[in-house]
């Protein structure tokens, strides 16, 4: 079939900005046109029976491991498809938006994999969204330096956004096809040419009928294009509590495409408290107080890691919030944090890690070298001795400790930077020592909400916390969006509702540009 005899009808409702017209051409967006008319309704669908989902959870129906899917769970003999060229060896993997500064950093940085992310760690202002994808397109269009260049592999968005400035058939495209088509359009065929493939990160999946999904969006993109079924590999975040419970189902269901599974723990205890915070044995204790050896986190990264080496998938971790800043101390004490969590994954079984900043990288080096020697995984640790029940997953409050006054404080202040820097434009910083995105963000504001339920916090006392941010914030930065970040923070915090995220209503209100476009 050919791409040029369809008619695009994908609108583009954006003034063009420099260069766009070399990621958003009538061909690209024609493609991408054929994955929204394929897969717009279905994704709908999905979205629905979310929130079905949702109402279900919170009216008291049991989560637990799906009886439809028990044979697929019992049957010891599938596999995954082998890992592809690039994806042997994943030790270390650096994440970052995709600019030009931080892919090249990530180039240099001696890490196995760069992971681009339109996610967690990019606010998807059209502009970051279009010169991402001609970042993208100029990095595979380059000759690696000698000695190589991480493999790319690219998180689109999630499944609830949608990307405002492209048109199909009157309504927005679903945010991840604009970022998967026009990545797998231009940049396909090059990283193929350089050996490797169309390499992704798959976030906040639900379940599996949306691994599913992502599954017919592959199959239909190589057929468009002619390359081969099966080229795409794709590593699913398990940073939702209820595809913790679909783990063997979702990497199932794409089988001939995955690449493993990663345990997104930011996103992860966000859909915790999202989905159970009106319940008082899900009331967390202070972020910092929620670490990845409570019982209930380790559960979910055990069962990762058998569930992955189960069926010859990579298990990946993910990101400690400490970055190294300045001040030579903190540097020591932000590495220690870094090296003493990735030792524990590696010996957990995991085959790699993600790191925040090109410094980390050697800690994270060092600490699966450790483990794995010489050997570019762990795949055939089968770790036969986990065995993690729902309960395991669900017992939350074997943690100790109640929120404090500080992590109050601590956790409005950091949601308020944070709403302040994603409305300028900017998907992660560093606060107090920390990486914040909009994964970290999300926690933030949802435990202020889950403490103001169980009234261990009242709404006065929130309310004044706010102001003395706000305040601080804006003696700090004059220029700062301040009362727009607690507008958004009093939207998601403090209403009778917890919105489901934060990002498709800030994102309407504060990121969308519809300038006249005829
Ligand atoms: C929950 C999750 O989803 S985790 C995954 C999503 N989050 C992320 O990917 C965050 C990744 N990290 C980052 O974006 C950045 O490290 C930040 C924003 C946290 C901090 O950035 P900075 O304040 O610039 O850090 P710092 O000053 O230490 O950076 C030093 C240099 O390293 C570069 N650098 C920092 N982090 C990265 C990175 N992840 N990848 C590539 N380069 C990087 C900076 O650009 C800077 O380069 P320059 O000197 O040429 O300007
Ligand atoms: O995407 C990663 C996470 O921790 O969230
Ligand atoms: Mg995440």
């Amino acid at each position: 079939m050919t791409l040029s005899a369809l008619d695009s009808r994908v609108r583009v409702l954006a003034a063009p900005g420099d260069r766009h017209d070399e990621i958003l051409t009538p061909a690209a967006l024609d493609f991408v046109g054929r994955l929204a008319a394929a897969f717009a309704e279905r994704r709908r669908e999905l979205l629905k029976e979310r929130r079905r989902q949702a109402i279900r959870l919170a009216a008291g129906s049991p989560l637990d491991f799906p009886l439809a899917t028990r044979a697929v769970r019992a049957d010891a003999s599938w596999r995954v498809a082998p890992p592809a060229p690039g994806l042997v060896d994943r030790r270390v993997e650096i994440t970052g938006p995709p600019t030009p500064g931080t892919a090249e950093r990530a180039a240099a940085s001696g890490a196995d994999v760069w992971m681009a992310d339109f996610e967690d760690a990019t606010a998807p202002t059209w502009e970051n969204i279009v010169a991402g994808q001609l970042c993208l397109r100029d990095v595979t269009g380059r000759a690696a330096a000698p000695g190589g260049r991480p493999t790319l592999m690219v998180r689109p968005r999630g499944w609830h956004l949608d990307e405002e400035h492209l048109e199909f058939d009157g309504r927005p495209v679903p945010a991840a096809l604009a970022d998967f088509g026009l990545y797998f359009f231009h940049c396909a065929r090059r990283q193929i040419g350089a050996g490797q493939g169309p390499y992704f990160y798959l976030p906040k999946l639900e379940n599996r009928y949306e691994a599913r999904l992502w599954n017919d969006v592959f199959l239909l993109a190589q057929r468009l294009l002619d390359i081969p079924r099966g080229t795409v590999r794709a590593t699913v975040l398990i940073e939702t509590v209820t595809a913790a419970f679909e783990m063997e189902e979702i990497l199932y269901e794409l089988r001939e495409h995955a690449a493993g599974l990663n345990a997104g723990r930011w996103d992860y205890l966000f859909s915790l408290i999202k989905t159970f915070g009106h319940r008082t044995d899900f009331l967390l204790p202070d972020r910092d107080r929620v670490t990845m050896t409570a019982p209930f986190m380790r559960a979910y990264t055990e069962l990762l890691v058998r569930t992955c080496h189960r069926r010859g998938a990579h298990a990946i971790g993910a990101m400690s919030a400490e970055v190294p800043g300045s001040d030579p101390a903190a540097r020591e004490a932000a590495s220690a944090a870094v090296r003493r969590d990735k030792e524990r994954e590696a010996e957990d079984g995991f085959d790699g890690s993600w790191v925040a900043s090109p410094e980390l990288v050697p800690v994270c080096r060092e600490a699966f070298g450790t483990v794995l020697g010489g050997d570019p995984h762990q795949l055939g640790r089968t770790r036969e001795d986990v065995e993690v029940s729902a309960r395991d997953l669900l017992s939350v409050r074997r943690i100790s400790g109640r929120p404090t006054p500080e992590g109050v404080r601590s956790d409005i202040a950091v949601a308020l930077r944070y709403y302040a820097a994603w409305i300028g434009g900017r998907g992660a910083v560093v606060l107090d020592g920390l990486m914040e995105d909009a994964a970290t963000a999300e926690i933030a504001r949802t435990q202020v909400w889950q403490w103001l339920r169980h009234r261990v916090v009242e709404r006065a006392e929130v309310v004044r916390l706010l102001d003395a941010e706000a305040a601080a914030l804006l003696a700090e930065d004059p220029s700062a969006p301040v009362a727009e970040a607690r507008q958004l923070f009093a939207r998601t915090a403090l209403a009778q509702e917890l919105p489901l995220f934060f990002t498709p209503g800030a994102y309407r209100e504060h990121l969308v540009l519809h300038p006249d476009v005829d």
